[in-house]
């Protein structure tokens, strides 16, 4: 099982330090969890389930999984680390390959 980062809740310095890059490209944290979230609109099905096979090769790999909601060309993406009910260094690395898989699918 190859992981990409600890699985240990984020400290507060760790957020300060991650998080910022990912919410200038519209990462959110959830109210009332320890989660971040973000919607992604691609032009049509076939581009959004592209990203989404992409991803999903990606989580497979790192062992690391989104929760995820897909209508059409719309794409809703929550990650947390179950292991620590919490953000992980996991949830950053994820988060970072989503970004760059959805820039090359606009
Ligand atoms: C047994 C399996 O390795 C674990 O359940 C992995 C799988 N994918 C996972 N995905 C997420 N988001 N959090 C986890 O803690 C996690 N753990």
């Amino acid at each position: 099982m190859s992981t990409a980062g600890k699985a240990h809740r984020l400290s507060a310095e760790e957020r300060d330090q991650l998080l910022p890059n990912l919410r200038a490209v519209g990462w959110n944290e959830l109210e009332g969890r320890d989660a971040i979230f973000k919607q992604f609109h691609f032009k049509d099905f076939n581009r959004a389930f592209g990203f989404m096979t992409r991803v999903a090769l990606q989580a497979e790999k790192l062992d690391h999984h989104p929760e995820w909601f897909n209508v059409y060309n719309k794409v809703h993406i929550t990650l947390s680390t179950h292991e620590c009910a919490g953000l992980s260094e996991r949830d950053i690395n994820l988060a970072s390959f989503i970004e760059q898989v959805a820039v090359s699918m606009t």
